[in-house]
């Protein structure tokens, strides 16, 4: 079968996309996903697919439509049609018109897999290895790896050195960095790339369940046991494994996971009956893992089996100007994902966001640009339109519009006047937590027309 192959997944049902990506990227293809027929363009401009799975009715379009417009632009391309239950005569059309194969809805996950697995059979998609690399980093924009600051160069490069190389990986690094986009970069580049790369979070689950989702259990292992389930390891076999926050592992994971790294074998909970496999390990962790070792929660030993060769991503606030330049690809994607036409920042939303600690890191920085264009829609970005943590002392004064009238050769009076009424509706909502009635009161004006002028200046509550 073959597994190195790219699909294009375009279904608007956010959580049924969500299931059937990784249902494919656990059978071991790249998937990029979009929720519709603009987003699935844009992944089509920007690499190659040996495969579409399409969804007929998408909110800006129809799939059939989008398929013709796919197939004129490569004839190659495997399409797999997905219907509703009553469609079927637009799945009969669909096939005439093109399409490789339809799948009714609601269809068992399994049948998709045997289908697309068919179709690349006997399509013998995807010969040459060598321009799929090339493809994948091309597509890579849509949630890839963004900087050009030093420290991210310098990553970059090593991300390319290490090439084919098989090693374990150490990532360290604050919350949302970008860990794990650190670790699909590497294992696309990796010799194990046409292989799964099988995700988890160790901090995320309690110890028991984690230790069956990491290595499977046997059925009657514990209460609702009911069946045999393989583990994660196992999933990964041939493959990476991706263990994020490996600093908050408890010790007797610790213990046997020491012991995949070292004899590449496991058993599965309830089992005496040792698995091997051949799993590459790239863990990651926003912790400081000598200072755990140092104080007695990690094992040393552990520790050195995975530091063989650590990477670190610096905080985002250490990034200087790629900060604008990651704004600047959150902004294309979200306009093109939600159809907003944000087209850049004021100076001043610039050196807030520039001086801003971000302790969110990027995923901070994408969920702000995503609430903009969600909220504003159009234009450029004001302080006002930044979270208030998000503004600086300096900011702050600047739009307490403390202007030295010496200073300026002019002033848009009008501009100038509507900022300042922004910073005072927006400072007053803040003082009484977003209660209108009682900033409306506190501005002098009736509920209402404070209102319109929220509605109208596209002032938001910040999320926290
Ligand atoms: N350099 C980057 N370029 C583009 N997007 C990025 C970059 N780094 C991170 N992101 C985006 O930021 C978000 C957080 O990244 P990621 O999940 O990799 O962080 P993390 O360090 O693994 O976080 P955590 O420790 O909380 O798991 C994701 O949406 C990711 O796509």
């Amino acid at each position: 079968m073959e597994q190195s192959a790219f699909i294009l997944l375009v279904e608007d049902n956010d959580e049924f996309r969500q299931i059937l990506k990784e249902l494919l990227e656990t059978s071991g293809y790249h998937v990029t996903a979009a929720p519709n027929a603009t987003r699935a363009r844009e992944a089509l401009d920007l690499g190659k697919f040996d495969m579409c799975i399409l969804d007929v009715r998408l909110p800006d379009g129809n799939g059939i439509e989008l398929m013709r417009e796919f197939r004129k632009g490569d004839p190659d391309m495997g399409i797999i049609i997905m219907t509703g239950y009553a469609e079927i005569d637009t799945a009969i059309d669909a096939v005439r018109l093109g399409a490789n194969d339809f799948l009714k809805k609601p269809f068992a996950l399994d049948e998709m897999l045997v289908r697309v697995t068919e179709l690349m059979k006997t399509r013998q998609l995807r010969k040459d290895n060598t321009s799929l690399r090339e493809q994948v980093r091309s597509t890579e924009n849509l949630t890839g790896f963004t900087g050009q600051c030093a420290a991210m160069r310098h990553l970059q490069e090593t991300v390319n050195l290490l090439g084919s190389s098989d090693s374990t990986i150490l990532i360290s690094g604050e919350s949302g960095s970008g860990k794990e986009v650190l670790a699909k970069a590497l294992h696309r580049t990796g010799s194990r790339s046409n292989k799964p790369l099988v995700s988890i979070n160790c901090g995320a689950i309690p110890e028991e369940l984690l230790e069956s989702e990491l290595f499977g259990h046997v059925k009657g292992a514990f209460t609702g046991a009911i069946k045999s389930r393989p583990g994660r390891f196992e999933l990964a076999n041939g493959g990476a494994i991706f263990l994020d926050e490996i600093g908050d592992m408890s010790p007797k994971l610790q213990v046997k996971l020491l012991r995949v790294l070292q004899e590449r074998s496991f058993e599965p909970v309830g089992s005496q009956q040792s698995i091997e496999v051949d799993v590459r390990v790239i863990a990651a962790t926003h912790r400081d893992l000598e200072e755990e070792v140092a104080a007695g929660r990690f094992r040393e030993d552990l520790y050195y089996r995975l530091n063989v060769i650590p990477l670190h991503l610096p905080p985002l606030r250490e990034r200087g100007d790629d900060i604008l330049l990651l704004v600047n690809h959150f902004l294309n994607y979200f306009n093109s994902e939600k159809g907003s036409n944000i087209t850049g920042l004021s100076n001043d939303a610039k050196q807030a966001l520039l001086s801003y600690e971000w302790p969110g890191n990027v995923r901070e920085l994408r969920n702000l640009v995503e609430r903009v264009c969600t909220l504003k829609r159009e234009g450029v970005v004001e302080t006002s339109d930044l979270p208030s943590r998000m503004i600086s002392e300096q900011a702050r004064m600047a739009q307490n519009f403390q202007i030295d009238i010496n200073e300026v050769d002019h002033i848009d009076l009008k501009a100038t006047v509507d900022e300042f009424e922004n910073h005072l509706i927006q400072s007053a909502l803040e003082r009484f937590n977003w209660n209108k009635n009682r900033a409306a009161n506190f501005l002098s004006m009736n509920r209402t027309t404070l209102v319109e002028k929220i509605k109208k200046k596209g002032i938001s509550q910040p999320s926290e």
